[in-house]
């Protein structure tokens, strides 16, 4: 079967992971990798990961230039990097280039020219890409209309260095219709992953919606199953979310 090539950007605690999760997967070639720095210009992402083998050139920002994606050219793209990695390939989502856009956090601008390039292809954008926590997201929907009356508190954990609010507690409050300032508590400490839990207060009973990401990997799967989907899907916008959803609707009844 032929390979997909991938091109990822960002390659700091998540693109590495991320990097890693493609390399293991033989559906999938890593075409190239583009990080911010000059570090490691023209090294392999592979070898850098322990693998014997090339894939995953690594090319800085300065690299890109109109000719990049034709020259170096791939089936789908994976930003990991920051908020302003987006305005680095806007050539690409013009070539019809399929993206996964996993920025938690993004200004109104941004959100705006993800909504343009979604003219010219397949766009995904989630603020977390795991499996899980979409499933907990689309749950968390269902329940609140069962339980209409219940008090609903959001907790989201990360790690120290997290300066922003969980853009996935974020989507959360908003799907669900809550004040972030009043029902979304940041917990900062030591090297946690990722953590949202929503809690359903009731009267007599409590339900607890919980995910956690125990390693990055989480991420990465997330980006695989993302692009397996993209894949011949027409030019829009998607999200994880949607996706799941759909998945709800296809799977009930279940008894
Ligand atoms: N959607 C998800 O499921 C998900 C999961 C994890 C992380 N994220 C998001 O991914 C991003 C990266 O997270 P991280 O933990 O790896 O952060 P990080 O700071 O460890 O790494 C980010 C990397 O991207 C690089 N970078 C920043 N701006 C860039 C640009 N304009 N072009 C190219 N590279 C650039 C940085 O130099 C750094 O190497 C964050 O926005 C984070 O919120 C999303
Ligand atoms: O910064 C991260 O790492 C993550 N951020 C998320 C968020 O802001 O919701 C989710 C995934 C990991």
């Amino acid at each position: 079967m032929k390979q997909i090539r991938i091109g990822i950007f960002g390659f700091g605690k998540t693109g590495k992971v991320v990097a890693h999760e493609f390399l293991n997967e033989s559906l999938f070639t890593l075409a190239w990798v583009v990080r911010k720095s000059n570090q490691d210009h023209h090294k392999y992402a592979s070898r850098l990961l322990g693998h014997e083998f090339d894939a995953g050139e690594i090319f800085s920002i300065e690299d890109i230039h109109n000719g990049f994606f034709l020259e170096r050219p791939v089936d789908a793209l994976v930003d990991f990097s920051g908020s302003t990695g987006i305005y680095l390939y806007k050539k690409a989502a013009e070539a019809g280039i399929p993206i996964v856009a996993a920025i938690s956090k993004y200004e109104q601008e941004e959100i705006n020219l993800i909504k343009t390039f979604s003219k010219y292809t397949a766009v995904l954008h989630s603020p977390n890409i795991t499996l899980g926590i979409n499933v907990l997201m689309v749950a968390a929907q269902i329940l609140q209309k069962i339980a209409p009356h219940a008090d609903i508190e959001i907790v989201e954990e990360h790690f120290k260095g997290k300066k922003e609010t969980s853009g996935t507690a974020v989507r959360i409050a908003n799907v669900l219709g809550l004040n972030v300032e009043q029902h979304l508590n940041s917990i900062r400490v030591g090297g946690i992953v990722g953590r949202h839990e929503i809690i359903f207060g009731m009267p007599n009973q409590t339900i607890r919606l919980l995910h956690e990401s125990i390693s990055r990997a989480a991420f990465g799967q997330g980006a695989i199953f993302a692009v397996k989907y993209l894949l011949g899907q027409p030019p829009g916008l998607y999200t994880m979310e949607t996706i799941i959803a759909e998945m709800f609707r296809e799977n009930i009844p279940v008894y």
